[in-house]
């Protein structure tokens, strides 16, 4: 069997080709809009009436042709998704002779990448693969963590993020850093980021100016909706310091807060 690496690749804005719409061409095409793709359909005639759909919305540009090489023409990426093993094949040599990655939807080891099952929550992506061996399996396993994560993780990731880049930007030293979005993440917390109303972005420009501010904001919000993030008291007089309040993790030194 064949080994792979994975990746999680962007094409926001890159040109990618889809060669071959039916099923599978519309499959590959879904996934590459919702990471932003600019997307080039080329076939004689599509079979899928969602891909006809997303043409006629703008959505994706079709060459109503049979494929040839020049359509590769600033590729960031391809997908051979034709009826013909033969035709898959070549257009997988056609695309790794110029060094663009390429998928075949009917032989994945000719081409030089193949695809997940993804469950897209936001930022969030689960994939799963069987490095070929069977994507019924694949689409089973992806079934079973599609029903674990549910739609609420999108927003509990970028809780998260946000969380994360006030840590990166507050908090000095690495090893504190670590220990804090550890913290962040145990069920405890989860739980209590998904409960809160909305987190306030906590931006690194300006960050100085704002400090009192924000923490002051973090100060209501920690008492009156149980924010796990907390002003703690520091050991000095009158200083306050950003972290986890105590019954999700007390740490100190975070940040003074004047
Ligand atoms: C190698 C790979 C190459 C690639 O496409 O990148 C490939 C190849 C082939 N698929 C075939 C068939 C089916 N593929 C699906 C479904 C999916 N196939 C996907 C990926 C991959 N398919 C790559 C391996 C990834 C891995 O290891 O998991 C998924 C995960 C992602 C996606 O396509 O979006 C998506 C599920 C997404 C979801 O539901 O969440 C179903 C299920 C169904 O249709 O109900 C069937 C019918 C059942 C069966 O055959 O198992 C055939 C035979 C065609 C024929 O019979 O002629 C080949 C060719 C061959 O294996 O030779
Ligand atoms: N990877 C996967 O998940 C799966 C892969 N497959 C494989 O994918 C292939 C495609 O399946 P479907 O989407 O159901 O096919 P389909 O038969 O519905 O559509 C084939 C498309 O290829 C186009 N095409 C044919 N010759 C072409 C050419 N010379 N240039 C450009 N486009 C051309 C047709 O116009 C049509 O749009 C199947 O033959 C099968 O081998 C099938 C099921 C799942």
């Amino acid at each position: 069997m064949q080994r792979y690496y994975p990746i999680m690749i962007s094409v926001e804005r890159s040109r990618c080709v889809v060669v071959g719409g039916g099923a599978v061409g519309e499959r590959r095409t879904r996934g590459l809009l919702e990471a932003g793709a600019d997307v080039l359909l080329v076939c004689p005639e599509i079979v899928s009436g969602r891909l006809r759909e997303w043409k006629e919305a703008g959505a994706i540009r079709h060459l109503p042709k049979p494929f040839s090489p020049d359509d590769l023409a600033g590729a960031a990426l391809v997908v051979a998704a034709t009826d013909s093993d033969d035709l898959n094949g070549w257009i997988c040599d056609e695309a790794k002779r110029r060094g663009i990655p390429a998928n075949s939807a009917s032989d994945g080891a000719r081409g030089s990448f193949i695809v997940p099952a993804v469950i897209r929550r936001g930022g969030l992506l689960l994939t799963v693969g069987t490095s070929g061996a069977g994507p019924a399996w694949s689409a089973r396993i992806a079934s079973e963590l599609r029903a674990r994560y549910g739609p609420e993780y999108a927003e509990l990731t970028r809780r998260l993020g946000v969380v994360r880049r006030r840590v990166l930007a507050e908090v000095a030293e690495a090893p504190e850093r670590r220990r804090l979005m550890h913290a962040a993440v145990s069920d405890r917390a989860v739980e209590a980021w998904l409960s809160m109303p909305e987190l306030p972005e906590g931006g690194d420009a300006g960050r100085a100016a704002a400090k009192l501010g924000e923490c002051r904001r973090y100060e209501r919000r920690c008492e009156s909706e149980r924010c796990p993030l907390a002003l703690l008291r520091d050991s000095r007089p009158g200083t306050r310091r950003l972290g986890l309040a105590p019954e999700y993790e007390t740490i100190g030194n975070i940040v003074n807060c004047g």
